[in-house]
């Protein structure tokens, strides 16, 4: 999919009503790029069901693919679990440790590639918060092995997965699909060896997403089976992880470029910590970082983690005045809302303090919108401003290559993956 020529696209024709026909991997297709069009879609679930190309990927029993009722109930538990108050207050605590834990280790090692260190990082972190109590055992003791160079498997294996769903299916040797159902056959058995190990110690007591996850009952008081369980922990690890980790790689990749904005993010720290002197910080200090929440904000809208998504036309549907045919493709295109310089003045710099007044309305979508908005939305918000608050109170870093080259997909970042020179202050 070549995001250049849908810009061309853009010049070329205009914005029109906020909405482009094309044909797509063989399939007539809508491409929505304007904020209008796009809230249409995002707030219209019953017409416009979500419809990833690769679903087998993500499992057909997640909540990220499934639709109605049985989508409502799974979502429910998720964000009750990971994105509201009391569980980000919980999960402030969990992380931080891991957090500062991580950076001390780059800092010893004085030149680290940033986006594998900020997966690293994360992966120490979301093991404490999502995933079962074994597998977290078994990932930390991957995490701290330092006798196994490069990635380890579980981490090979999100990657494969990460590339794979926004593929084309094609299910060809060769082919990311392909390679990413490989991926997801030897994830679903190490989950399931977790699983097989709680049924046979019984999950009641247990606290982690899988424990509750197994505890979830419908009207019926019917439990969800164990492929329901195995396709939602995959696909949350699959929704949080790489997310996160590519929002702090470019945290450290603006900040490099743009030091008055790590002054000023140092200053609004360093004065909370003195305040503190040496306690972490809580949920409740976080709320009160106000320029520190514009950058997590400038960060999160200028990476564009989540470039576009799916849906589906479910019944033939008009819009402005242009029907929109049954069983059309739908791919909002997320990331143009946030380059135009209709929606961002001088939208390609990074400015904290665009975010002294809201965005336009609907123009801000880095997290989508309506019933499917993202439901780790807070959670990843409080995990960058743990990292931007540790960084900027105790390290200082510069990009070795700054003028290395982007590339696009499956997420746009720099080709040296955000090579850095770190130390402590
Ligand atoms: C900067 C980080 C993140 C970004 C930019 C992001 C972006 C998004 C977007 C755009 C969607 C909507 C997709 C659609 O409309 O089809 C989404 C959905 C979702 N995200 Fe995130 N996300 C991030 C972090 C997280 C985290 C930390 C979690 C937690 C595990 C998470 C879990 C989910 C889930 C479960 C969904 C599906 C929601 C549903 O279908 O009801 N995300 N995310």
């Amino acid at each position: 999919m070549n995001i250049n020529s849908w810009e061309n696209c853009v010049i070329r024709y205009g914005a029109g009503v906020g909405m482009y026909r094309t044909h797509l991997f063989g399939s007539p297709s809508i491409i929505g790029c304007s904020p209008a069009f796009n809230k249409f879609v995002m707030q219209n679930d019953n017409l416009f069901p979500i419809r990833w190309p690769a679903q087998d990927i993500v499992g057909q029993k997640s909540l990220v693919v499934l639709n109605g009722k049985a989508h409502a109930r799974l979502r429910s538990y998720v964000s009750n679990a990971i994105n509201k108050p009391d569980a980000l207050k919980k999960i402030a605590k969990l992380v931080q440790p891991r957090i500062v834990a991580s950076l001390r280790l780059w800092a010893e090692k004085g030149q680290i590639r940033g986006i594998e260190e900020t997966k690293k990082g994360n992966r120490m972190i979301f093991s404490h918060v999502n995933v079962p109590g074994n597998l977290r055992k078994h990932w930390k003791n991957v995490c701290q092995s330092r006798a196994r160079p490069g990635l380890d498997e579980l981490d090979r294996c999100f990657e494969g997965l990460v590339k794979g769903v926004r593929a084309q299916p094609i299910n060809l040797p060769g082919t990311a699909y392909h390679h990413a159902l490989q991926c997801r056959k030897i994830l679903m058995a190490i989950f399931r060896t977790e699983l097989e190990k709680k049924n046979g110690n019984g999950s009641e007591d247990g606290d982690d997403l899988m424990d509750g996850l197994m505890r979830i009952k419908d009207e019926h008081g019917e439990i969800l089976c164990d492929d329901e369980v195995l396709d939602n922990i995959v696909s949350l690890v699959l929704a949080g992880y790489e997310s996160t980790s590519l929002a702090s790689m470019w945290a450290l990749y603006y900040l490099a470029k743009y030091p008055d904005v790590l002054q000023k993010l140092r200053e609004e720290n360093n004065a909370v910590n003195n305040k503190k002197r040496g306690d972490f910080i809580t949920n409740e200090d976080l709320a009160k970082l106000k320029y520190t929440n514009k950058v997590v904000e400038e960060t999160i809208r200028m990476a564009n983690i989540a470039a576009f998504t799916f849906r589906l036309v479910s019944e033939d549907t008009e819009y402005k005045g242009h029907m929109l045919p049954k069983g059309w493709k739908v791919i909002l295109w997320i990331r143009y809302m946030h380059t135009d310089p209709n929606n961002f003045d001088n939208p390609m710099c990074f400015n904290p303090d665009r975010w002294n007044q809201p965005p336009k309305p609907g123009t801000y979508q880095v997290f989508g919108g309506g019933a499917r908005i993202c439901a780790g939305n807070n959670l990843a918000r409080l995990q960058l401003a743990i990292y931007l608050h540790h960084l900027a109170t105790g390290y200082k870093w510069e990009l070795v290559n700054p003028n290395a080259k982007m590339e696009y997909l499956p997420h746009p970042k720099p080709v040296d993956g955000v090579e850095i020179a770190f130390s402590t202050l």
